[in-house]
């Protein structure tokens, strides 16, 4: 769970210019505080009163050394300096030893906050994505990093330093009449712990609204990224009246609890303000009435009290903003107290890449999503260098599992993967990743040229090798129909590509990996039979030159392969060749009759 502590901690590593700006920051604001005291004892010296005795001191101190006659006039311009000093003088001071500080902490903070949060993308475990959509995870940082940005200034700028300058003014009024620094102070501790005490009790409202507002924008990306299906199925009405629901529910609470609360704080605050300058008013008037204070110090107490009370407002509206953003602050440290995953490859490229025969053992492998629920068990498979071995079994019998697990996505409950004898475990993860490569039924196509796509997995390929893989692949006619070629732009922003040509970009990038090992897992399910075609004979041009391993349905695809794995309910129960698991009586068999009949064999 974030607390609190994780927002100071996120300004940890600036310490040294965080103390220095808002100690400026604070200073600055106390200076202020000599001009009203200053303008009250310029009323005294014209109006004849006495000035203070420090003042008369300090006044007739400095006139003495700079040889000045001792006269109002003197006095007036010593007065006049020091409100120069303070004033014209400070200004640019102020600006770049505090707001330059300010901001350029928040800006550093947001960039070095900003990598660790990609780092953290990279390094989260596929669990976490499969349990959190992109807009969720997208909007927490977004609203995370973009509040701890805006917060920082407004809080180390403003409302730190304003709280020392009340401080300050309480200070004066002190130094001039006790009793009215007494009603100052008791108002400041009223309006404050009010304050306080409702804020808290909003927080929990705004974490509430937080969470409503997640989901209505995890269900807005969903809806984005499922937008075909839900066009097919119509149900644009449903999705409308759910979202629509979603924000309803999220306005009550900004509305009648967050805004509502506000608003009755803020009635209190600013009538219980008012009441408070009144009756400081008064007293500060009864005193001088009576004598007991000068006409300078009246101007002077009446002046900074104002000032105090003024800040009142800007303190109390800092406090509710950064209320207003906690939740979201809190949620992104959430994010990034995840546990990173065991399958967390280096964000830095090691020099040693590895170098495999591409010989695989699963050895006694047992593995669970849930531990309780084992998905493979008692895993053994022998796969020798450059040998073909298809994946076949029934839906959910745990075919993607076995090939999750030598991409070290999950490691196994028990048993081991071997990998020319080593145990992938041992192996620093991105390297050894870097000798596998896999075609996914659903190749990614990232926004870019082609020839950027196929050049993923190896920037360094050259061009022929380019041209060779896609050649493999049968892509390359498919590229030369496309009007820039290689530079064609394909994916979000360019040309289309089908399922067929996916799938063998999906390819050509895979071989110009050069993986030891080339993985295809339901590559041809989701294509016609022409594509089928064109990337069986792509899968039969890269066969015997590395090892392959192939999951598939259509058992056309698997034929030739020198071994055939049959998985049931996540064990072993058949392997051999294609003429000889027809010959055994088994799921395999009752798998190709039902393919090549329809018919179901019992
Ligand atoms: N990320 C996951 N979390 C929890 N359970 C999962 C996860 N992925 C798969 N499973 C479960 O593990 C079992 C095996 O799934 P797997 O995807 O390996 O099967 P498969 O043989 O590849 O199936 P298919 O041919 O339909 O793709 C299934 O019961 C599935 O529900």
């Amino acid at each position: 769970m974030a607390k609190f502590r994780d927002i100071i901690k996120y300004y940890d590593r600036y310490r040294v210019a965080v103390i220095f700006s808002i100690a400026a920051a604070s200073i600055f604001e106390i200076i202020d505080l000599v001009v009203p005291y200053a303008t009250g004892q310029i009323l005294n010296v014209l109006s004849g009163q006495p000035l203070d005795n420090a003042i008369e001191n300090a006044i007739a101190a400095i006139v003495n050394l700079i040889k000045l006659p001792q006269n109002r006039l003197s006095s007036l311009a010593v007065l006049m300096t020091v409100i120069f000093l303070v004033t014209v003088v400070r200004a640019p001071i102020q600006v770049w030893s505090t707001w330059w500080f300010h901001w350029d902490i928040a800006f550093r903070a947001r960039r070095d906050h900003f990598k660790e949060t990609i780092a953290k993308i990279l390094t989260l475990p596929l669990e976490f994505y499969d349990e959190n959509n992109p807009g969720r995870i997208a909007g927490k940082i977004a609203r995370g990093l973009e509040n701890h940005t805006f917060t920082y200034p407004e809080i180390a700028g403003q409302m730190i330093p304003k709280l020392f300058r009340v401080l300050g003014i309480f200070v004066v009024i002190l130094l001039i009449e006790w009793r009215i620094a007494i009603v100052f102070l008791i108002s400041f501790v009223v309006i404050l712990s009010y304050t306080l005490k409702d804020l808290n009790k909003l927080m929990e409202q705004e974490k509430r609204l937080d969470k409503y507002m997640e989901n209505t924008q995890s269900r807005n990306s969903e809806i984005i990224t499922n937008i075909k299906t839900v066009k097919a199925f119509a149900t644009e009405p449903l999705e409308f009246k759910r979202q629509k629901q979603r924000l309803d529910r999220e306005f009550k609470v900004l509305d009648y609890r967050i805004h509502l609360g506000y608003i009755k704080l803020g009635t209190f605050r600013t009538a219980f303000v008012q009441f408070c300058v009144f009756a400081i008013l008064g007293l500060t008037l009864a005193a001088t009435v009576k004598g007991q204070i000068s006409l300078g110090h009246f101007l002077t107490t009446l002046t900074v009290s104002s000032m105090a009370y003024a800040e009142l407002e800007p303190i109390s509206n800092l406090a509710e903003i950064f209320t207003r953003r906690y939740a979201s602050m809190l949620g992104y440290h959430e994010l990034m107290q995840q546990p990173i995953g065991v399958d967390a490859a280096s964000l830095v490229e090691t020099g040693s890449a590895y170098s495999f025969t591409g010989k695989i053992e699963f050895s006694n492998v047992t593995f669970g999503y849930d531990t309780n629920r084992p998905v493979l068990q008692d895993v053994n498979l022998l796969i020798e260098p450059y040998q073909t071995v298809a994946l076949v079994g029934r839906s959910g019998s745990g075919k993607s599992t076995l090939v999750k697990l030598l991409f070290r996505y999950f490691d196994p409950n028990q048993g081991r993967i071997l990998i020319d004898g080593q145990d992938i475990i041992t192996l620093d993860v991105g390297n050894y990743r870097r000798r596998l490569a896999i075609v996914h039924q659903e190749v990614d196509v990232f926004n870019g040229t082609l020839l950027e796509n196929l050049r993923y997995g190896n920037q360094s390929a050259s061009f022929q090798q380019v041209e060779e893989a896609c050649r493999i692949a049968k892509l390359d006619d498919v590229i030369r129909t496309l009007p820039e070629g290689y530079y064609t732009v394909v994916g979000e922003r360019g040309v289309r590509l089908s399922g067929g040509q996916r799938q063998r970009l999906g390819i050509a990038r895979a071989l110009l990996v050069e993986p030891d090992v080339l993985v295809f897992d339901e590559a041809t399910s989701s294509l016609d039979y022409e594509s089928e075609r064109l990337i069986q004979l792509a899968m039969r041009s890269i066969q015997g030159t590395r090892t392959t391993i192939i999951i598939a349905h259509r058992l056309s695809t698997v034929r030739e392969a020198d071994k055939i794995v049959v998985l049931d309910q996540g064990r072993i129960v058949e392997v051999g060749s294609h003429d000889e698991l027809l010959r055994h009586e088994g799921i395999y068999r009752r798998l190709h009759s039902l393919q090549e009949t329809g018919e179901l064999l019992s």
